[in-house]
């Protein structure tokens, strides 16, 4: 699996912002929007172009267009929603699927609780949107499903991730998919965090990013 961190003095700004207990709902909003948009410049850095030519008043130009099948935005709900609109700004074409799952706060386990995702994903360029990669288990599970279904590219990008989360979604899907499963898999960060506390929480993090964006449930 790659691993990108987005190295660039506006993503560290924003950042910086969201991770400060002070930020409030709306602003905390605002920021994860607008970092989604900076991280999804360089995590569809690879996304499938073909060849086209257009006239110009002038002349014809080359140029490249999206190819079909159109990429597949998959925000994990409940804080994956929070990068959606910053996600599709960029791809305004992409379809969108949705996955809910929620951590069991004491076994850490996931949980899927909603699947509209299409049943065949064969040839679709799929980007996951989930702010917190913390112990890696809510991603490990969501890419396995999207490998199962016939994925064959997937880059997820989180907002933070927890470097035991990155090692855990590379050991469990190398076990469950096997190590040549054929597909590439990517996560696009803005930073790789310390570590994970005793609730799993990422440290320093920014704390329950669901929360922060839409309040306690
Ligand atoms: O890497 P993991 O240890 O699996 O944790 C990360 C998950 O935890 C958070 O979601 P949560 O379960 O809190 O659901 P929510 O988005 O509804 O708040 C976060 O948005 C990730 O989906
Ligand atoms: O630090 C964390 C870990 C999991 N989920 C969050 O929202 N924050
Ligand atoms: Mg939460």
């Amino acid at each position: 699996m790659e691993i990108h961190v987005v190295d660039h003095p506006l993503v560290a700004h924003k950042l910086t912002t969201l991770r400060d207990v002070r930020t409030d709902s709306p602003t905390f909003r605002r920021l994860t929007d607008e970092l989604v948009t900076l991280l999804a410049y360089e995590a569809t850095r690879d996304v499938r172009v073909a060849d086209v030519t257009v006239e110009t008043p002038v002349a014809p130009a080359p140029g490249v267009q999206l190819t079909r099948p159109t990429p597949l935005v998959i925000p994990i709900l409940r804080a994956g929603l929070g990068m959606l609109d910053g996600m599709t700004r960029l791809l305004p074409t992409a379809e969108v699927g949705f996955l809910g799952m929620a951590r069991d706060e004491r076994t850490l386990q996931p949980a899927t609780y909603a699947d509209r995702l299409p049943q065949d994903l064969s040839g679709r360029q799929c980007y996951v949107l989930d702010p917190m990669l913390a112990t890696g288990g809510t991603l490990a599970a969501s890419m396995r499903l999207l490998v199962e279904r016939g994925a064959d590219h997937i880059t997820a990008i989180c907002l933070l991730a927890a470097p035991e989360g990155l090692r855990a979604v590379e050991k469990r899907l190398a076990e469950s998919l096997g190590d040549d499963n054929g597909a590439t898999l990517r996560v696009v960060t803005a930073a790789v965090d310390e570590r994970l506390n005793e609730h799993g929480f990422i440290v320093p993090g920014l704390g329950d990013a669901g929360d922060r964006l839409y309040g306690c449930v």
